[in-house]
């Protein structure tokens, strides 16, 4: 097995390896969890674990995003999402920076390529010399502006896997709230730190980035978070709720390999269905909508909803007999 290039001190090479697919990524790595061997991992050394790893990779600027990393933070995650042999996912950012060795969860979004509709895929600034109305037809219109971390944090709401936030360095605006809608998190205590700039920077995530986390850490703290934009530590946002736990460094993701190898251990449907349940009446109709997917399929499953599909299919009327009202 060749060795893997590094990506992070913060990645152990024996337990990953690269996901063939996706060797056109740019702007954020996607690894798979294998066996270090049957006494480390339970399994024979190299097999498949149910874990991926995705990360933000932009260490430069403490992994900012910009639409591109948003694309690529999204199909891996729907990838993961699709994978019926994978669990959890471990989300974090690369580092440290090789530039000033500082470190990175996510800082948000670039504000470098912000525009006035959003965050701009990089050809539309192709000609920056150019009237609007020709730079407009530089782009697909609709991709000019993006707001679409939106879309990546419901999927992560979403996604029937656990997703678990390894907290590497600044997770600021963006990349705070990314923080607060994953399932779990793990905070390195000697880099990860916690700002929330948004108002800094004329934004605002009015959405799960706000409210959800004044579910996680009470209403006034949550006000405080954003309304003084103060940085706070990794046992702050342990001690908060903000985080699960804070630990050394060194073992960041080693705690979160160990939960994902500790929820694989769970039944899927159990995991599934209390992911959603735990969502529900903070996501309203849309909650529910998720909530009753998956018990729609529970009821596929069973011979009284078969019955229904044979009767319809054989012309018939059911016949639900076998089927008693239960209470
Ligand atoms: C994160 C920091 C607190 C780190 O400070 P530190 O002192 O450690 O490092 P530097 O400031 O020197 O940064 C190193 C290097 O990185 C560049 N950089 C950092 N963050 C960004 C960024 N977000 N965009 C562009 N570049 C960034 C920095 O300029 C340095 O570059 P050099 O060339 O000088 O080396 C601190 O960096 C910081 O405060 N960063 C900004 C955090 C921020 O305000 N982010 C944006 C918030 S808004 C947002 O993210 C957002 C995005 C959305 O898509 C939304 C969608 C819908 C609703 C809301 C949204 C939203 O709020």
């Amino acid at each position: 097995m060749s060795a893997l290039p590094f990506v992070s001190d913060t990645f152990d090479p024996a337990r990953w390896r690269e996901i063939p697919e996706f060797s056109d990524l740019k702007e954020v790595t996607y690894h798979r969890g294998i066996s270090r061997g049957p006494e480390l991992d339970g399994a024979p050394e190299g097999a498949d674990l149910p874990v991926v790893r995705i990360a933000i990779d932009r260490p430069e600027i403490r992994n900012a995003f910009r639409p591109a990393t948003v694309d690529e933070l999204y199909r891996t995650l729907d990838h993961a999402r699709m994978s019926g042999d994978v669990a959890a996912v471990l989300l974090t950012g690369n580092g440290p920076s090789p530039k000033d060795s500082g470190y990175g969860f996510c800082s948000g979004g670039d504000q470098r390529i912000r525009g006035k509709d959003g965050y701009r895929y990089e050809d539309a600034d192709a000609d920056p010399t150019a009237d609007l109305d020709t730079r407009r037809r530089q782009v697909d219109a609709a991709r000019a502006g993006r707001l679409h971390i939106l879309e990546v944090q419901r999927l992560i709401r979403t996604m029937p896997k656990v997703v678990i936030a390894c907290v590497n360095g600044w997770a600021a605006g963006g990349g705070h709230s990314l923080n607060v809608v994953c399932d779990l998190s793990v905070a390195s205590l000697e880099h990860a730190r916690f700002m929330q700039t948004d108002a800094n920077v004329g934004s605002f995530d009015a959405g799960y980035g706000s409210a959800l986390l004044a579910r996680q850490c009470g209403d006034k703290r949550a006000r405080e978070i954003f309304f003084l934009a103060e940085e706070y530590s990794a046992q702050d946002a342990a001690n908060w709720g903000v985080v699960n736990r804070a630990v050394p460094h060194a073992e960041l993701e080693n705690t979160a390999l160990a939960w994902a190898r500790t929820i694989a251990t769970k039944s899927p449907q159990a995991i599934r269905m209390l992911k959603f349940a735990f969502n529900l009446a903070d996501d309203g109709l849309a909650g529910q909508q998720v909530f009753a997917g998956e018990a729609t399929r529970m009821a596929y499953m069973t011979e009284e909803a078969q019955e229904g599909r044979d009767a319809f299919l054989e012309r018939r009327q059911p016949d639900w007999s076998d089927y008693p009202y239960y209470f």
